[in-house]
């Protein structure tokens, strides 16, 4: 019976609110969702408690058979889902079904374009937990006890802004979740269709999902054991799927499923998928995984700190090891060995998967870098061990077209006289592509690799070499291309013309203190000017990094590099050479420009403006 006086009528969050209102005006083709959902929860409270149940068995109170009953009422036109997992008590209602913690609806929201239809398609993208039995529901009741706890209580809803929470009696152990079905909605009411929605979507769940008929008539839907532990051969690849989307809480494609027992010293079964899309939480500061670790088939926890390195983060699904104790505590996994020992069989067996799925398919392969690339460099620096595995795994947009190209595959097509792996770093490929620094390595055919994800910054010069080739930034001063064999088209590079000398002395002279210092350019061939950083200096992009988020005030000096073939280089140096008349304006100018085309702040806006004007208005009188 009710307790009245306990009756508590609290709002949703508003994020709720909004999610239920689609959820309810939701046309969604495949509303059979929902039940995946429900089943999903159920089992995933089954084996919360199977694990508190290790240290306390009390909480079983002797009923240690987990299962997940179906039941119909066709005269009330209700569907019930129920559980005897870990349930849940009036705090765990309130936060859990009144709120929304997963990042992945909180994403879908985020998505949502203001367009009915649109964002109805959404919702098979993302689902939306125990909120979709609103889909098919007025009324939702859902009656709860906590293991260990004596108070049941009943949680309920119409889905339109509040729910009303009371205390109930008589509430079995677990969670059972009442779905006053709406009109036009008793397919879920059929047997035949129960059936068949659980065989589709959770075949794969470990515990069994237990179909009550109207005269107590009871039958197993599913296999009930936990797919992992099945001969690779006998799972279907939509088991797989749905497999992932379950324990991934992701509703993607697999793009890579990884299906392997390690036997021998240590033994464990995997089953991991790499995911098509990148996750919500790939970004996140904590860079957590969530391979979820179970022991003899016993869930333990989620995201186990060092059972996968940071840089596979993007992995998704179960590690079941035989060799840890059960009563493990999630505290002591990061330093203990058998962890250790595992992730470093997972993530040798990882790597050789995407190496043999980069050689087998590489348009696919392409995609799957696109997504996780700049997750998997970390690795360059995080992992030294891993490093000659992570090499040939790695793929570069260069200034040779569009594809994505192998260390292997530039390494191959160097120049004759080639001896380093030139790279420039910036944000975007295509402004980098047309960098003045580059003009040199175009005209000699050299090509560049682009590096545009952040941490490049930080991988690419920790790898030192490549089949002893030395990376290079082409930002940087030192570039010799002189060696290098120049196509015969190519243009020769311009002696310097009369005067040069003197230009440079001028030059180093009117800006002192502003540059480092200033040398006859090898690498330009179109552009007048630009700076380069001093072989030992911080690269001109990573300082802009990192003068963005204050981690240097102010940076290392550049240095100038002029054109002698460019007219007005030739011209300033005509001018140096008879004497050199007003060329510290000139100096400056060229400075400001340098800086211009490098994407650098002037410090002296105005100053530059007031140059440049008197120097068109000279241009213009002669
Ligand atoms: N049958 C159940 N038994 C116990 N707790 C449940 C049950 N169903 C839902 N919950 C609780 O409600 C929360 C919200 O459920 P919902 O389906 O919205 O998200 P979810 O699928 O659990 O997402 P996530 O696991 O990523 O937190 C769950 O995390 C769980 O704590």
């Amino acid at each position: 019976m009710d307790h009245p006086k306990t009756d508590e009528t609290l709002s949703f969050q508003a994020e709720v609110s909004r999610l239920l209102e689609i959820v309810a005006h939701s046309l969604y083709s495949q509303k059979e969702v929902f039940l995946r959902e429900l089943i999903s929860n159920a089992s995933d409270a089954c084996d919360r408690l199977r694990y508190a149940a290790i240290t306390t068995p009390e909480l079983l109170a002797g009923d240690a058979d987990y299962r997940i009953t179906l039941a119909v009422d066709r005269e009330a036109r209700t569907l019930t889902v129920a559980d005897n997992g870990i349930g849940m008590g009036r705090e765990d209602l309130v936060g859990n079904l009144g709120t929304i913690a997963r990042s992945g609806t909180k994403a879908f929201l985020d998505t949502l374009s203001g367009d009915a239809k649109k964002d109805v398609g959404l919702i098979g993208q993302f689902g939306v937990g125990f909120y979709s039995a609103f889909m098919v529901s007025r009324e939702v009741e859902v009656f709860s006890r906590r293991a260990g706890e004596e108070q049941g209580w009943r949680w309920v809803s119409d889905g339109k802004g509040s729910f009303t929470v009371s205390q109930a009696d008589d509430v079995a152990r677990g969670t059972r979740i009442v779905m006053h079905l709406s009109d036009g909605e008793d397919e879920f009411l059929e047997p035949l269709r129960l059936r068949q929605i659980v065989k589709t979507h959770s075949d794969h769940i470990a515990v069994p999902i237990v179909l009550v008929e109207a005269e107590g008539k009871q039958e197993t839907l599913n296999r009930a054991s936990a797919l992992w532990t099945r001969p690779k051969a006998e799972i279907t690849p939509e088991q797989y799927k749905e497999f992932y989307h379950h324990a991934a809480h992701a509703y993607d494609e697999p793009w890579l499923t990884a299906h392997w027992k390690a036997e021998g010293a240590i033994e464990y079964t995997s089953l991991l998928f790499v995911p098509t899309s990148p996750p919500f939480d790939l970004w996140e500061p904590d860079r957590k995984h969530r391979v979820k670790l179970y022991v003899r088939r016993v869930f333990v926890t989620e995201a186990a700190d060092g059972l996968i390195p940071p840089y596979l983060r993007f992995l998704r699904g179960v590690i079941d090891s035989e060799d840890l104790p059960l009563n493990v505590s999630r505290e002591m996994l990061q330093s203990n060995p058998t962890v250790t020992k595992i992730r470093q069989g997972v993530t040798k067996k990882v790597l050789a998967e995407l190496n043999r799925k980069a050689k087998d398919d590489p348009a696919a392969y392409a995609t799957f870098w696109t997504a996780f690339g700049a997750v998997m460099k970390e690795g360059l620096y995080e992992d030294r061990e891993q490093r000659d595995a992570l090499l040939p795994l790695m793929r570069f947009r260069t200034t040779k077209g569009d594809d994505l190209v192998s260390l292997e595959e530039y390494v191959g097509r160097m120049r004759p006289g080639q001896d380093e792996i030139w790279y420039i770093t910036g944000d975007d490929a295509a402004a980098l592509a047309r960098s003045p620094q580059l003009e040199g390595f175009r005209a000699r055919d050299i090509e560049v690799l682009l590096l545009t994800d952040p941490v490049d910054e930080f991988a690419v010069p920790s790898l030192g070499e490549f089949e002893g080739k030395p990376f290079k930034s082409a930002t940087r001063g030192g570039a010799d291309l002189s060696k290098v064999e120049a196509p015969a088209e190519a243009p020769k590079p311009e002696a310097g013309g009369e005067g040069l000398d003197s230009l440079i002395a001028t030059l180093k002279l009117a800006l002192t203190g502003q540059v480092k210092d200033v040398r006859v350019s090898q690498r330009l061939t179109d552009s007048a000017v630009c700076l380069v950083a001093d072989e030992g200096d911080t690269d001109l992009h990573l300082e802009r990094l990192l003068k963005q988020h204050r981690r240097v005030e102010s940076g290392a000096k550049r240095i100038l590099e002029v054109n002698p073939g460019h007219a007005l280089i030739r011209r300033l140096a005509e001018r140096a050479g008879n004497g050199g008349e007003g060329l510290e304006d000139c100096a400056l100018l060229l400075l400001d420009q340098a800086r211009i085309i490098e994407g650098e702040p002037l410090p002296d806006p105005a100053a530059f403006s007031r140059r440049l004007s008197d120097a068109l208005v000279r241009g213009l009188a002669a």
